[in-house]
Order: structure tokens, then C-alpha cells, then sequence
């Protein structure tokens, strides 16, 4: 992250969460939001500023998970992992929060740089459902904002928390998911091995949980990136 280059912030979430309108209030620009789910199918790209630094935020696909079982997944999973976005904001309900938070998880699996923004917090309101999001800040690790994103409601205290992470005022250990022993153990293992493979370039942890699974997609498009010599720089490749 270097001065004079945009920061470079990244809208993940489960379909219908309002990453659109919250791209559409941080950037002022006019894209066209509906509620139905899985609307965005191409990556929209903004910018804005604040504080006299300058963002481009990339608004990704709904998705449920970054499991890579369809293209949306994959395409969202692909960006935070090769694109590298300096901050992922991870967008969810407040009315079906604990849902919501599988895919923040998994987020968190791949990058620390997150914060977690619970949108609708007038409908959660509605109904009656409190959010104590300084307990849920202890738990996972991250910066927890609630906000309305159609309503501007809670945006202030967003962008000052996007600075003070940029300016290294706020730093992030983000919960790690512990798997059974025998998983644990496997990752022991298999997490050097990773690491010489990549190095820092991805979350070896991460990798290494992938290729438990059977999954060697990431590993296979990493290569493959390496060897077109694609680095983190090539965001617009992904953006209309
Ligand atoms: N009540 C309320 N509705 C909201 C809020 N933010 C967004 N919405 C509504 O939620 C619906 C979905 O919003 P979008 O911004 O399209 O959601 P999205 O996450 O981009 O959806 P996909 O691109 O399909 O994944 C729209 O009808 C929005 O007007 C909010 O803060 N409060
Ligand atoms: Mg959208």
C-alpha cells in the first residue's frame, strides 16, 4: 500500500446484504441495486476519497461461501485471494446474522485485513434483535460497524475505521476456526510445504486447509498466475 496508489477495498457478502447500496452511498455512484439475489454477476468498480487518500472499491458477487462451487464463488474467492484488496469489507444481515457469518469466516481464513459490517440494522431494529458489537469485535477479531446503508446510517464511523486500518492505528488478529485434532495435526504438516510453495503470496494455512479438502483450484491458478507473471496489480482484469 503505497501513498500514491489507491487503496484498494473489496465488498464481499451473501447475496441481497446491501454491498450494492453501501457501494452506492461510499462512491455516489448511480449502479442499479434490486433485491433479488444474485443480481451482480460482473464486478462493478468505484472510487472515492476520504481524508485526502483515494479508494477504488470493487463490489463482488453474492455469495453464500468461497467454496468455489460456482462461478460467483469463485470469482469472489479469487479476487480477495489473488487481488489482495488492502481491506475487506464483509457485509451481512443483522437479521440473519449467525448465517451471515460463515461466509465472514471465511473471509477472515484467507486475509486479516477485514471489517465486518452488519447492514440493515433499522430491520434488525424493527424486530427487536440487539447486536453487541463490541462483544462480537472481542470474539472475531475485526472492526464491527453496524450500519443502514440506505439510510447513511453508521457510514462516518465506517470510513474513519477503513483509515485508522490504512494508517496502522487499528490492527487485526481475526478469529481462526480450529478443526479437529487429526486436521490440525494433517495442517502441522502440510503448512511448511505450503509455505515453501508460496510463500507469503497467499495464507498457507488457508491453502493447506484447501488442499485437505481435495481442492487444488487455488493452487492450480496461483501456478498459473505465477507464470504469467500476473502479480496483485492486475485488478482490472476482473472489472467491466
Ligand atoms: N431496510 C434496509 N434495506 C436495505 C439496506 N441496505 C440495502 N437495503 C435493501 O436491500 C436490497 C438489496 O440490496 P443490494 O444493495 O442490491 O444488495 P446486494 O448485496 O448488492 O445484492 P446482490 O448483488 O444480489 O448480492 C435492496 O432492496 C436495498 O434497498 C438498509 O440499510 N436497510
Ligand atoms: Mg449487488
Amino acid at each position: 500500500m503505497t501513498q500514491n496508489q489507491p487503496i484498494k477495498i473489496a465488498l464481499a457478502g451473501n447475496p441481497n446484504v446491501g454491498k450494492s447500496t453501501l457501494f452506492n452511498t461510499l462512491t455516489g455512484l448511480k449502479q442499479h441495486t434490486g433485491n433479488w439475489p444474485g443480481k451482480t454477476v460482473v464486478l462493478a468498480e468505484g472510487s472515492f476519497s476520504f481524508k485526502g487518500r483515494e479508494y477504488t472499491i470493487v463490489d463482488l458477487p453474492g455469495t453464500y461461501s468461497l467454496l468455489s462451487t460456482s462461478a460467483d464463488e469463485e470469482v469472489a474467492r479469487d479476487f480477495i485471494v489473488f487481488e489482495k484488496p488492502d481491506i475487506t469489507i464483509v457485509v451481512v444481515d443483522a437479521t440473519t446474522l449467525e448465517r451471515n457469518l460463515n461466509l465472514a469466516l471465511q473471509v477472515m481464513e484467507i486475509t486479516d485485513r477485514v471489517i465486518l459490517c452488519i447492514n440493515l440494522i433499522d430491520e434488525a431494529k424493527k424486530k427487536g434483535i440487539i447486536i453487541h458489537e463490541n462483544i462480537m469485535m472481542d470474539k472475531l477479531g475485526v472492526p464491527v460497524i453496524k450500519i443502514s446503508a440506505r439510510n447513511k446510517m453508521g457510514i462516518p464511523l465506517l470510513l474513519d475505521t477503513i483509515d485508522r486500518m490504512v494508517t496502522g492505528k487499528i490492527t487485526t488478529s481475526p478469529y481462526q476456526m480450529k478443526y479437529s485434532e487429526e486436521v490440525e495435526e494433517k495442517l502441522n504438516q502440510l503448512i511448511p510445504k505450503v509455505e515453501k510453495l508460496v510463500g507469503n503470496d497467499l495464507s498457507p494455512r488457508w491453502l493447506a486447509l484447501k488442499l485437505l479438502d481435495g481442492d487444488e483450484s487455488i493452487l492450480q491458478t496461483y501456478i498459473k498466475r505465477k507464470e504469467q507473471g500476473q502479480g496483485a496489480e492486475k485488478t482490472n482484469e476482473y472489472v467491466r
